[in-house]
């Protein structure tokens, strides 16, 4: 894959504050001079920590999370991709594992970029980009989707937000369908004083309810129990997460129509071997963008692209 290696600082005085990003231990982290910071570990490019300027972390990791890379890491940000959920029995997925093979496999560190705003003393947000491509799938998983791709993943750390966007190119000579979703965990105080508005008036199919299909009634919904449902929003109105009425974090997206909102509750939580703790069900709501409720079809030579924001009320 193509490397993206671009100098940070062209044409600044070097006394400007600069973002930092150092490697090791197979982990990205990225630190603005105003303090915000990310880390993204290479195995699936998950983003394990956002951190606003406040110091405190907007992302959900189970203290129990697998971060050797023998399993897809319970927490932060997995990425989906080729498929969402259990692949379909008729499929060309079916033979790969729940959400495919690009949140337990490891992806290379590209580099990064910055870029300052016109009136700021320093640069005010970076962004880190990281490639997975057939050639770097083991042969058994390449053998169960047998096509040719590659993947760019960035994470843009600015002010109050975290942007990640993937490009999805079929570097190949036949078509495929594919889904893909960022399975993003965020941080709540208190699950009871929690609500997701912008979703009213969409449809969604309820996973805990046979997924039947229902349409939202709530302009501020609660999550009030175990909740796994998956909303169709094609005018993508913007995802409002508030705590006690008061608005912690807005979702915005590009190109991902569906959303995906799950917590476990008490009893699936309970048995995952790898969340913790227990009560960790109190303290984190998936809100997961993505295009999962049909197939993306992409030609020979062909690619797609689609982001989300998610900014923190600070
Ligand atoms: O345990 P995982 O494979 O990471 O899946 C965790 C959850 O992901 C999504 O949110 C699905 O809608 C849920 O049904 C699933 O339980």
């Amino acid at each position: 894959m193509e490397r993206k290696n671009r100098p940070t600082s062209i044409g600044k005085p070097p006394h400007l504050p600069q973002p930092t990003v150092d490697l090791s231990n197979n982990v990205v982290t990225a630190t603005l001079p105003t303090g915000e910071s990310a880390q993204v570990h290479l195995f699936g490019a998950t983003v394990t920590s956002w951190k606003t300027s406040d110091g405190k972390e907007r992302l959900f990791l189970s203290t129990a999370a697998d971060l050797t890379g023998k399993k897809p890491i319970r927490g932060g940000v997995p990425i989906v991709f080729p498929v969402f959920g259990p692949p379909p029995k008729d499929h060309e997925t079916s033979q790969l594992p729940q959400h495919g093979f690009a949140r337990n496999n490891t992806w290379e560190f590209m580099g990064k970029s910055s870029s300052e705003s016109t009136d700021s003393k320093s640069d005010d947000s970076v962004k880190l980009d990281f490639g997975l491509s057939s050639s770097m799938l083991p042969e058994d998983t390449k053998n169960k989707w047998p096509y040719e791709f590659g993947l760019v993943y960035s994470v843009t750390l600015s002010k109050s937000t975290l942007k990640v966007q993937l490009q999805v190119q079929n570097k190949g000579e036949k078509p495929f369908d594919f889904q893909c979703l960022f399975h993003t965990y965020f941080t709540v105080n208190d699950i009871s004083q929690t609500t997701v508005s912008g979703l009213e008036g969409t449809q969604y199919i309820d996973k805990v309810q046979k997924a039947q299909t229902f349409t939202e009634k709530h302009d501020a919904l609660p999550i009030e129990g175990e909740t796994d449902r998956v909303y169709t929003t094609p005018a993508l109105p913007p995802i409002v997460v508030k705590e006690g009425g008061k608005e912690t974090l807005v979702i915005t997206r590009d190109s991902l129509p569906d959303v995906t909102v799950w917590n476990g509750w008490v009893d699936k939580i309970a048995g995952m071997g790898d969340f913790e703790p227990k009560d960790g069900w109190k303290r984190y709501l998936c809100i997961e963008p993505g295009f999962v409720s049909s197939w993306t079809k992409l030609e020979a030579g062909e690619a797609w692209e689609g982001s989300t924001v998610a900014e923190a009320k600070l």
